[in-house]
């Protein structure tokens, strides 16, 4: 009995020992869900008693990861304080409301601004396409190309990951696995060596803003992302040995664009449904599937993964299920009329 006891003891402490500590932030503009999502995962996760040393700081375990998670305010106040966390973070979960479409043109700015900033460029963002339950919200294929999110990441070299979810139905215990699975990849894409490439970690406040003094150079922290030829399976298990990652300066591979994947299953596209879509290079894309704005169509596959439960937007011409691959070809969404006189609002602004 004392040795069963001794042995769980120690296989407690080997786990507590080899955890690994990574620090993420939630932002988004206010009432994108971020506070619901990080509910949601409080439900879902154990999470590390007595931890909490403020109020928006929760820590979970996940894995063999201990995750600090910084639930941060969207509004205009809240939002100037985000910066005092860039330096800090290892990945950053970005949330948006997928039925607020009168505010997209405000996530764009906010987004390529966030994603520009030196702290937070090369480092992994979890896009969230919250509210998937609401008849009007958009499909993350959609979200992707008016946010311009494959340039973005391009530009600024982060690992990107966009989950469509419903945060009210995770915290109800439903369809979680799409929010479990992104701060999976998430964690993966920080790295195992990020920690020593930010040694300086202090803890964290949002009453005190860091002064400019204290802001490590960004160029410590971020990573020139190169990624090899991945195998097929690439999108679904983004697997920290599939990503050579190297600190700036010290790269010896030219780094490569990243593209979007669509989580499948199976061959047939169907975009009605809510996918999954992760940025890497890939193997050659196929003519006409997505992308068509970006001349994609020499590097990407697209993969995609149903979810079912969740309410496909009900501006999607319903009428012939032929039409389902038509969203994706050539000039993309064209079969979405309705949807598309809505881009051509939102583009103008
Ligand atoms: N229908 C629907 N409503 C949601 C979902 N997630 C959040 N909401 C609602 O959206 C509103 C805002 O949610 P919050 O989680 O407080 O938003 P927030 O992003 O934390 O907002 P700030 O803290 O002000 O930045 C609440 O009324 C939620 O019930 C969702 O997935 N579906
Ligand atoms: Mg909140």
């Amino acid at each position: 009995m004392f040795r069963l006891l001794t042995s769980c003891w120690s296989r407690l402490k080997t786990t507590e020992e080899t955890r690994r500590n990574a620090t993420i932030i939630i932002i988004g503009l206010n009432n994108s869900g971020k506070t619901v999502l990080m509910e949601a995962f409080q439900r879902l996760l154990p999470s590390r008693m007595g931890s909490c040393v403020t109020p928006e700081l929760t820590t979970l375990l996940l894995d063999e990861y201990e995750v600090s998670i910084y639930d941060l305010n969207g509004d205009m106040k809240g939002r100037e304080i985000w910066p005092n966390y860039y330096v800090q973070a290892h990945g950053l979960v970005f949330v948006l409301d997928s039925s607020d479409l009168a505010r997209m043109h405000e996530v764009k700015i906010i987004l390529t601004h966030l994603l520009s900033d030196q702290r937070v460029a090369g480092k992994p963002i979890l896009v969230l396409a919250n509210k998937q339950d609401k008849m009007n919200a958009l499909l993350p294929c959609d979200i992707i190309k008016y946010l311009l999110l494959e340039r973005l990441v391009n530009e600024n070299k982060s690992l990107c990951r966009v989950e469509p979810c419903s945060a009210i139905q995770n915290l109800q215990g439903r369809n979680h696995q799409h929010i479990i699975e992104g701060l999976r990849w998430l964690l993966a894409a920080t790295g195992a060596k990020y920690e020593e490439l930010c040694p300086h970690q202090q803890p964290l406040t949002s009453s005190i803003p860091m002064s400019k003094g204290n802001i490590k150079d960004p160029e410590v922290c971020a990573f020139t992302i190169v990624l090899s030829l991945p195998s097929p399976s690439f999108s679904t298990r983004i697997g920290m040995s599939k990503l050579k990652r190297q600190p700036v300066g010290q790269q010896s591979m030219e780094a490569r664009p990243l593209k979007p994947i669509l989580q499948k299953e199976g061959l047939r596209l169907r975009p009605k449904k809510n996918v999954s879509v992760t940025f890497a290079l890939d193997e050659p894309m196929e003519k006409g599937e997505c992308s068509g704005e970006t001349g994609a169509q020499n590097t990407t596959k697209l993969h995609y993964s149903q979810n079912p439960d969740l309410q496909p937007p009900a501006t999607y011409d319903d009428d012939d299920d032929d039409d389902d691959d038509d969203l994706f070809e050539g000039n993309g969404c064209k079969k979405n009329v309705h949807k598309w006189t809505l881009w051509s609002t939102l583009l103008k602004q």
